[in-house]
C-alpha cells in the first residue's frame, strides 16, 4: 500500500565558510530557515518538527513562501537528503519533477534521455522500450524527440519530463513548479494523467506558489513558514476545474 509518513522531521544545512553579509547581531530577519552559527560554522535550519501522513490517492500541493522549505521538504521524500532527526516512511516507488533540467543530458536525444531517465529510475531496458512509443507521443514533440536535448525549449523539457515521468506509473510523484512551463494544452492534459495516477491510489506532492494550481490539482493542502508547518487542511480541499472524484 502506497503511503508517506513523516515524524518530526528536521533538515539542517550546514555551511562551512561564515556568511560574511552581515554580523549576527545586525542580521534582520527576512524569509526563509533559521540561520544559526557555531565557531566557523553556520547552519539554516530549513525544516523543523515536520510530521504529516499521506494515504494513497492524496494530492498535497506544498506552499508557503520563499525559503519555506518547501524544496527541500521535496528532496527529503525523494530521499535527497537524510534528515537530520525524526523519520520518514515511505512505500511506494517515487519519482520526481523538481527542475525539469535535472537528469538530462544537454547533448543526448530525446529519445535517448527518456531510456537514461527510466534506468536511474529502476526499470529495465525492455520495460522502458515498451513504453517508448506512447511516452513520445503523449509529450508531442515529434521529429524533435531524435535532436539533442540542448535543442529543447523549456516547455519542451518540461513536455519530455512529464511524459516520461509520469508514463513509467510512479506510484509517488513529487514535483515544484515544473507545470508553469508548459503551454495551456499540455497543461491540461498533464492535469488529467495525474488525475489518473491519483486514481491508481498514488500519491502526488505538488510544491507551487499558484493558489489556482493548488486548487485544480491537489485534494489536501500543507502550508510550510520557515521550516515549519503553519497548517495542513487534511480534509479534501475544494478543486476547481475537477476532473475526476478525489
Ligand atoms: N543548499 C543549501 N544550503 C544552505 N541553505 C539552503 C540550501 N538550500 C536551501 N537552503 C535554505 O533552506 C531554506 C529552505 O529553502 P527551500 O529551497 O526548501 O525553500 P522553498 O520553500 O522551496 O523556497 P522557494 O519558494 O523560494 O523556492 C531557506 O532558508 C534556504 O536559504
Amino acid at each position: 500500500m502506497v503511503s508517506i509518513k513523516l515524524d518530526n522531521v528536521s533538515l539542517v544545512y550546514k555551511l562551512h565558510e561564515k556568511l560574511t553579509l552581515s554580523a549576527p547581531d545586525r542580521r534582520v530577519a527576512g524569509p526563509g530557515g533559521r540561520i544559526e552559527s557555531s565557531g566557523r560554522k553556520q547552519f539554516v535550519q530549513a525544516l523543523d518538527g515536520v510530521s504529516f501522513e499521506l494515504k494513497a490517492g492524496d494530492r498535497l500541493g506544498l506552499v508557503g513562501p520563499n525559503g519555506a522549505g518547501k524544496t527541500t521538504l521535496l528532496k527529503v521524500l525523494y530521499g535527497i537528503y537524510e534528515p537530520s532527526g525524526g523519520s520518514v516512511a515511505i512505500e511506494g516507488k517515487v519519482d520526481a519533477l523538481f527542475n525539469i533540467n535535472i537528469g538530462f543530458r544537454r547533448e543526448a536525444t530525446g529519445r535517448r534521455n527518456i531510456m537514461l531517465r527510466g534506468l536511474i529510475s529502476g526499470w529495465t531496458e525492455a520495460e522502458i522500450e515498451e513504453k517508448m512509443e506512447d511516452i513520445i507521443a503523449f509529450s508531442e514533440l515529434g521529429d524533435f524527440i531524435d535532436l539533442p536535448f540542448k535543442a529543447y525549449s523549456q516547455g519542451m523539457a518540461a513536455r519530455l519530463a512529464f511524459s516520461a515521468a509520469t508514463a513509467l506509473d510512479p506510484e509517488i510523484l513529487l514535483m515544484d513548479e515544473w507545470i508553469g512551463a508548459g503551454d495551456a494544452s499540455f497543461q491540461d492534459k498533464a492535469k488529467r494523467r495525474m488525475d489518473e495516477l491519483a486514481e491508481k491510489a498514488g500519491i502526488i506532492v505538488l510544491a507551487s506558489h499558484s493558489e489556482a494550481l493548488i486548487q485544480s490539482v491537489c485534494t489536501k493542502k500543507l502550508t510550510l513558514k520557515g521550516g515549519r508547518i503553519e497548517s495542513f487542511t487534511a480534509e479534501p480541499i475544494k478543486r476547481a476545474g475537477k476532473v475526476s472524484k478525489a
